[in-house]
């Protein structure tokens, strides 16, 4: 095995012992996958960065804006962002950003939710990364692509820690998805 390989095995072994799911939360038959206890280690925080910061310069072009969905997306875009020399545009839940927005509605695993992001935080043909924690049905994902396209923004992938196989949420995705860790 490739010393490169060896390296990224190490890395997700660490990042999936933090890990911990809990059965039956939010709803009845949900089993929820808890990233949480990664941020009480800094050490693995580094790491979870650098990982995906190696992934964009290998596999992406320049990359311009990370996006960060609502609201675990947010622990790790800004710090990304700052690595790869982007900026960050939040994508929030509805009425919690100031000024014209455009929106959209979605499904996710458990429930419906609507989507908003700040009219001109991207501008046509910048390269765009959206970042999550993790995909399940792929709705959020998918609505957070609707508000990066409607802006203009050329989408180079999609990068999430935990991918749900399960459900296929990564096949409505219009562009490369990666997770770091498929249960
Ligand atoms: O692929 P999907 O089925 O759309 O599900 C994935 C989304 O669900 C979770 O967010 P949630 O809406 O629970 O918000 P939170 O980050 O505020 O907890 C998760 O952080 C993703 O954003
Ligand atoms: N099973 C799950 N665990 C954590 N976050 C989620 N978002 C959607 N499904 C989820």
């Amino acid at each position: 095995m490739a010393i490169h390989e060896q390296q990224r095995e190490k890395e997700v072994a660490t990042i999936k012992e933090l890990l911990r799911a809990f059965p039956d939360f939010p709803q009845k038959g949900i089993v929820f996958q808890d990233i949480f206890p990664i941020f009480q280690d800094p050490a693995a925080v580094k790491l979870l960065i650098t990982h995906f910061e190696r992934y964009c310069e290998e596999h992406l072009s320049k990359v311009d804006v990370v996006v960060g969905l609502d609201a675990r997306g947010f622990l790790l875009g800004p710090m990304l962002a700052c690595q790869l020399g982007a900026a960050f545009v939040p994508v929030r839940k509805q009425g919690k950003l100031p000024g014209p927005c455009i929106s959209a509605q979605y499904t996710k695993e458990y429930g419906t939710d609507h989507f908003d992001m700040q009219l001109g935080a991207i501008q046509p043909n910048q390269n765009v990364i959206i970042l999550d924690d993790l995909i399940a049905t792929g709705g959020s994902a998918s609505a957070a692509a609707e508000l990066v396209k409607q802006s203009g923004g050329n989408i180079l992938s999609f990068l999430f820690i935990i991918e749900l196989i399960t459900l296929d949420g990564a096949k409505q995705l219009p562009a490369p998805v990666y997770s770091m860790l498929q249960f």
